[in-house]
């Protein structure tokens, strides 16, 4: 393998008494696109702002390009760019103006037209910030994370607060960005994004590593459980049951029949990867013939459950704490 272009060896880092990170390691290949992904308050901003020169680590070390962003982070900030959460720009500033001005802050800046016409914004240059749809404005972010020509970018929740054709279309500009060489450090919570976009990533939760890999390397990592539904129509649905129960009580690939919530009559029958061989002859010889059928696709998710026995619930600290928030008030 190359010569990291970032990397983080056993990073420690607690405010007061709360350790937002205590042990995180990784390491991103020049031109990758690198996810860490975690619920809330898991220490992913924590991490990126500490590689960024923005904190200071208690334990590790840190280097993007070799260099040591605590010691020298106007060297650092020369090479990597930073889109973090929320970037808040005054109403009035225009994009162009915007991206002129930040692009005075570097020896070495990017073209701003080339950077509008490559986030879609050329049209939109003499808007307003306070007029930007909330797309614009994250391209806009993205913009000038990429201003200064940097060879990383950390992209820290973009995609938060956006509608799904948004979403999809902020994914495109992201992949845009990396072919034009910028290797990228995506922080996200967003499975579904992580799995789309990430060559390779890192899971944390509570401020530790818990899985590291591609995402289908690590999804092709889980135990070999596979799960088909089937659905039935009212008539069938008790006879199907009783019938899959059986299948379940004898069958050695079938291990769980459950039925799904959603009062669509869906019948969940896990086992192992033949289990769809034991299913189709037993309802065939029943004649019980589905309305549909489906196979589960395994996902970062279940990863997620797999390695911490939790259900991924991005927003848990934070709902919390709301809840907590709302029971002083
Ligand atoms: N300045 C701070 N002072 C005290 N605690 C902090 C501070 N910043 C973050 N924390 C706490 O450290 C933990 C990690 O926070 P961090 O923001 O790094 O997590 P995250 O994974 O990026 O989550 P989010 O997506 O919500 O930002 C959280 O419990 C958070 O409440």
């Amino acid at each position: 393998m190359a010569q990291p272009i970032v990397e983080v060896r056993n990073l420690r880092k607690t405010y007061g008494d709360k350790v937002a990170v205590d042990d995180v390691s990784f390491a991103v290949q020049p031109g990758e696109i690198f996810g860490i992904l975690g619920p809330n308050g898991a220490g992913k901003t924590t991490s990126v702002e500490t590689l960024a020169g923005l904190r200071h680590a208690d334990g590790g070390t840190v280097r993007v390009l070799g260099i040591d962003p605590q010691r020298h982070p106007e060297q650092v900030r020369e090479h990597l760019g930073v889109q973090l959460q929320e970037a808040a720009l005054h109403d009035k500033i225009t994009v162009g103006e915007a991206l002129r001005l930040f692009a005075g802050f570097y020896s070495r800046p990017a073209d701003p037209d080339e950077l509008l016409a490559l986030l879609d914004l050329t049209e939109h240059a003499d808007k307003q910030f306070g007029r930007l749809s909330g797309g614009q404005k994250q391209r806009l972010s993205i913009a000038l994370a990429l201003v200064g020509n940097p060879r990383v970018a950390i992209l820290d929740e973009l995609t938060t607060g956006l509608d799904p054709q948004a979403r999809r279309s902020t994914w495109d500009l992201v992949e845009r960005v990396r072919a034009t060489g910028v290797t990228i450090l995506l922080v996200t919570h967003f499975m579904d994004e992580a799995e789309r976009l990430c060559d390779r990533l890192v899971v944390i939760d509570a401020g530790r590593v818990v899985a590291e890999g591609s995402p289908a390397a690590l999804i092709d990592r889980l135990d070999d459980d596979r799960t088909v539904v089937v659905r039935f129509g009212t008539d069938d649905a008790a006879r199907a049951r009783e019938a899959l129960d059986r299948l379940a009580a004898d069958h050695p690939d079938v291990s769980r029949v459950e039925e799904l919530d959603g009062g669509r009559g869906e019948i969940a029958v896990s086992g192992t990867p033949r289990v769809l061989f034991a299913l189709v002859p037993a309802l065939a010889e029943a004649d019980l013939v589905p309305d549909d059928v489906r196979t589960v696709t395994r996902t970062l998710e279940d990863v997620f459950l797999a390695v911490t026995g939790r259900t991924y619930a991005p927003q848990e600290e934070a709902e919390s704490a709301l809840v907590a928030e709302g029971a002083r008030s």
